[in-house]
């Protein structure tokens, strides 16, 4: 069972060491907290948040999800692992890596700016992983709008969290491969505005994907938790199809011009949407474990 002060025995100053850690990790890489929010998103997305991302091992039918494509530039597993011996030298044994990424998530978003948001803690650490299913269920940057609130609304979303939690894209970056086929090849219905069109063609000048190497960030404060992302979408500058197809869509656009105009509203709806993508089928006992290095199974 799940609780706000899971670990007030076990180990009382769990919160406060990830904080820390994370601060230390920040400080050194200030790209980091947009990498621990994408984590959370690409662990709770397969099987759900337990951890499967993290593991390493390869062997039957535990084939590391970081074969998949769909976790290209995932980033950060490693600074996960730096948390976790962290606590362990602390409370050995206690606090589980699936906790340890939605604790960092949270901690990501406070520090650049946002909303400080309270999670229920406990989450158990599976012990199997498949690639194919990374595959399956992570969502491709073209998604469907339909596809989209599917896959947020099935977590118990309202239609507002869904285009909240979207709103994460106000950190971090995207890559040209990512990109290319909306700057080279854009549907007739595509309405990316005419400008940012060409500044990102300059960012990404050719279609083939060596541009793997290259990126442009996701909105003009990738480091600052904000409503810039929608902001940006209003005037056609979303980075990605799913970015620009909300944008355009009868249900969700009068969503972000609310988010646009009201920062702090959107901060509302976001910490409600980030609590529940953050309680996707965790394990609770007699399932699970709590791992003692992130990228092995006990
Ligand atoms: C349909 C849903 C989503 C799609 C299709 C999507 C797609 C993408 C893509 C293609 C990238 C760029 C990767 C790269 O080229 O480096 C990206 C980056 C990112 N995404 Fe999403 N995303 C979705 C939902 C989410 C959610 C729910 C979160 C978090 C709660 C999230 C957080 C991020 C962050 C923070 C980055 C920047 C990462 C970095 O700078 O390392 N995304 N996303
Ligand atoms: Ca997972
Ligand atoms: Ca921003």
């Amino acid at each position: 069972q799940l609780s706000y002060n899971y670990y007030k025995a076990s180990c009382p100053n769990a919160e406060g060491i990830v904080r820390r850690e994370l601060l230390r990790i920040s400080l050194l890489d200030s790209t980091a907290p947009a990498a621990f929010l994408r984590l959370l998103f690409h662990d709770c997305q397969v099987q759900g948040c337990d951890a499967s991302i993290l593991l390493d091992v390869h062997g039957p039918g535990t084939d590391s999800e970081m074969k998949s494509y769909r976790n290209f530039a995932i980033r950060k597993r490693e600074a996960v692992e730096q948390i976790k011996s962290a606590l362990e030298a602390e409370c050995p044994g206690k606090v589980s890596c699936a906790d340890i990424i939605a604790m960092a998530a949270r901690e990501s978003v406070s520090l650049s700016g946002g909303p400080r948001i309270g999670i229920p803690l406990g989450r158990k650490d599976v012990r199997t992983c498949s690639h194919q299913r990374a595959d399956s269920y992570l969502p491709s940057p073209s998604i469907s709008v339909d596809g989209f609130l599917q896959t947020f609304v099935s977590k118990g979303m309202s239609l507002e969290e869904s285009v909240a939690i979207l709103g994460a894209h106000t950190l971090g970056v995207g890559h040209c491969l990512n990109i290319v086929d909306r700057l080279y090849n854009p549907a007739p219905t595509d309405r990316m505005n005419i400008a940012f069109r060409a500044r990102l063609r300059l960012k990404c000048p050719t279609r083939i994907p060596l541009d793997n190497i290259t990126f442009v960030s996701n909105d003009l404060t990738p480091g600052i938790f904000d409503n810039q992302y929608f902001v940006r979408l209003l005037a056609g500058k979303g980075l990605f199809h799913i970015d620009a197809n909300i944008a355009a869509d009868s249900r969700t656009l009068p969503i972000i011009r609310n988010f646009a105009a009201d920062q702090n509203y959107f901060f509302r709806v976001f910490s409600t949407a980030f609590v529940k993508l953050s309680l996707t089928n965790v394990l609770s006992p007699p399932r699970g474990e709590v791992r003692r290095q992130c990228s092995h199974v006990n």
